[in-house]
């Protein structure tokens, strides 16, 4: 509940006048509604008991008859204004927790980050943020709207009619619809968080089939991954169901408890009546007004057959939206680089991978000096692409001091770190629709002239031209490019950032010998000045290193 309460309020501090606006003319539909139906009551019968009683010439008709037509359109109206309101506003808000959200995925941990799968994320961002709207439009609005009418039209009953009239339809009323709305809420629950799990479960399934398509095909897997969303679907449709079927079952009873009071109502104002405290004419409009009262209730009835829903939505999104003004800390002023302090200090190093039971290095030491090329080498799993992330500043030591031109990493502001490191990881996502696109990811405002030179660099000049030249389309992430043709298009991307620390992850992996050797040189005729720290496997990148670090 208190996740439900914290999303409102986000909701509601985003929007407060429009949402204000929209709470009074939910409550004016109501009210316009529980008062056109007791009017209409009153009206017909006083019509019929003047009529009988011989004096129906006298009887106004145009007052009352005028007053249904006003309260009718006015009913309307609201009912107009109000869904703008609300619906616009609360769609406004959504708009601001999913930027928020964005950024609060975007500001994860690294580590955490890596292991939010794409889908899982679109979910998030999508999904989650979408059931949130029934929060405001579907639970709260309605239910403070429907609190006030009862108040409303306790205290008008009581003016209107008799005490113990307005105290049965309203007491009654607030009863069994309560009792009513509990149980759906209850026993929905359930439903209606499996219906959204699978709702969940049949993207990711999806989205895997779509994106592995081709290892499913080849492993004879196609069949299973289809069956697998299939089965998803399945869940999702029978879930839906069960919640369908609970929502009709209220509705059910919601117009029983709805029969029960307007006729005990009824019969209570023929009791009145029979003994003169009131007119037949006032003991309609009680039981046409407790009839009125049963619309309070049903918008409220659709949010709570939604409520595992929103609860499961309103609880992930929590925890990933960022803490209220932590997000943003102020920036620290920026340190110019100590040019004779080294490129890149590492002191007694110690990391260990989330989960892992011993750390991946430790008392690890490195010392680069400006300009050199170093290349860590080491068997597989010795931490040679770990200490690079960690001289990116994408994780931090568990122990150990890491300085980047004489300033702690750590101290350096974002823009700053970002402009001086650049990190190449061994998979690159490339983004973007062109060759030119693509390269200007690391190079806003990008020069045709170093994008070109960027290409010979990395030797594509040759093949960007076969395509069409910088601005041919590419198919998503570079497909239709070989892998090493896309390797080379990141490690372009990489250059044209002109770092003075640059980190590459087995930069010619997937290349030919020659032209390994070629791209090799290339980096360095790019970036005379840059230092730059690898991690090798490969002869041609010790060769070309200055100088070898070998983890063990
Ligand atoms: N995110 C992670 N969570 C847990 N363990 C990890 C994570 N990333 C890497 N490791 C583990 O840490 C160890 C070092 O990994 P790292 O990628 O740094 O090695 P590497 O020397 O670069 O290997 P390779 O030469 O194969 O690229 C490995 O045993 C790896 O399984």
């Amino acid at each position: 509940m208190s996740h439900l309460l914290f999303i409102m309020r986000l909701i509601w501090r985003a929007q407060p006048a429009a949402l204000i606006r929209g709470t009074v003319l939910a409550v004016a539909v109501l009210v316009a509604g529980v008062a056109l139906l007791g009017l209409s009551g009153w009206f017909i019968t006083a019509a019929g008991a003047a009529g009988l009683a011989g004096i129906g010439i006298a009887f106004n008709v145009f007052q009352p008859s005028a007053g249904v037509r006003f309260l009718a359109l006015a009913r309307t109206a609201a009912r107009y204004g109000e869904r703008l309101l609300t619906h616009d506003a609360t769609l406004k808000s959504l708009t601001d927790i999913r930027v928020g959200l964005l950024r609060g995925v975007l500001g994860l941990p690294f580590q955490r980050l890596a292991r939010l799968r794409g889908a899982e994320t679109m979910n998030r961002l999508v999904a989650d943020v979408d059931a949130l709207d029934g929060i405001s439009l579907r639970l709260f609005i309605p239910a403070i709207a429907a609190v006030t009418v009862y108040l409303g039209s306790f205290l008008a009953l009581w003016w209107l009619t008799d005490l113990v009239l307005a105290i049965w339809i309203v007491a009654s009323f607030t009863l069994g619809t309560g009792v009513v709305l509990v149980w759906t809420g209850r026993f929905a629950m359930a439903p209606s968080r499996r219906a959204e799990k699978a709702l969940q479960a049949f993207r990711i399934r999806l989205i895997d089939l779509l994106r592995a398509r081709d290892d499913l095909v080849v492993y004879g897997r196609l069949p299973d991954q289809t069956a697998a969303v299939g089965a998803a679907e399945m869940r999702l449709r029978e879930n839906l169901g069960a919640v369908d079927r609970l929502e009709r079952r209220a509705g059910l009873m919601l117009a029983l408890t709805t029969t029960v009071s307007a006729g005990i109502a009824l019969w209570l104002g023929g009791a009145l009546v029979a003994r003169g405290t009131i007119s037949p004419a006032q003991a309609a409009l009680g039981f046409f007004a407790a009839l009125a009262l049963s619309e309070t209730v049903q918008p409220v009835r659709r949010g709570l057959a939604d409520l595992g829903r929103m609860l499961d939505a309103a609880r992930r999104v929590r925890r990933l939206l960022p803490a209220n003004g932590a997000a943003t800390l102020p920036a620290k002023p920026a340190a110019p680089p100590r040019p004779e302090a080294p490129a890149l200090e590492m002191a007694d190093i110690a990391y260990r991978h989330p989960g892992a039971e011993t750390p991946v290095i430790d008392g690890f030491d490195l010392h680069l000096t400006p300009g050199e090329s170093v290349a860590l080498t080491g068997a597989s799993g010795r931490g040679k692409s770990t200490v690079l992330a960690l001289a990116a500043g994408l994780i931090a030591p568990d122990r150990g001091r890491i300085l980047v031109s004489g300033r702690a990493l750590g101290d350096l502001p974002e823009g700053q770190l970002r402009a001086e490191i650049t990190y190449l990881p061994q998979r690159s996502m490339l983004l973007g629709t062109s060759f030119h696109d693509m390269l200007a990811l690391g190079a806003p405002g990008l020069d045709e002239r170093d994008a070109l030179a960027a290409l010979e660099a990395v030797a594509l000049s040759s093949t960007v031209a076969g395509r069409g030249g910088l601005h041919a389309t590419l198919s998503e992430n570079g497909a239709g490019l070989s892998g090493g043709e896309q390797r080379r298009l990141a490690l372009a991307r990489a250059l044209l950032r002109k770092p003075r620390l640059l980190l590459l992850d087995e930069p010619t992996e997937g290349l030919d010998r020659p032209t390994a050797i070629r791209v090799l040189a290339g980096i360095r005729e790019m970036l005379p000045q840059a230092t730059i720290l690898t991690a090798s496997h490969r002869r041609a990148e010790r060769d070309w290193a200055d100088r070898l670090i070998r983890m063990t």
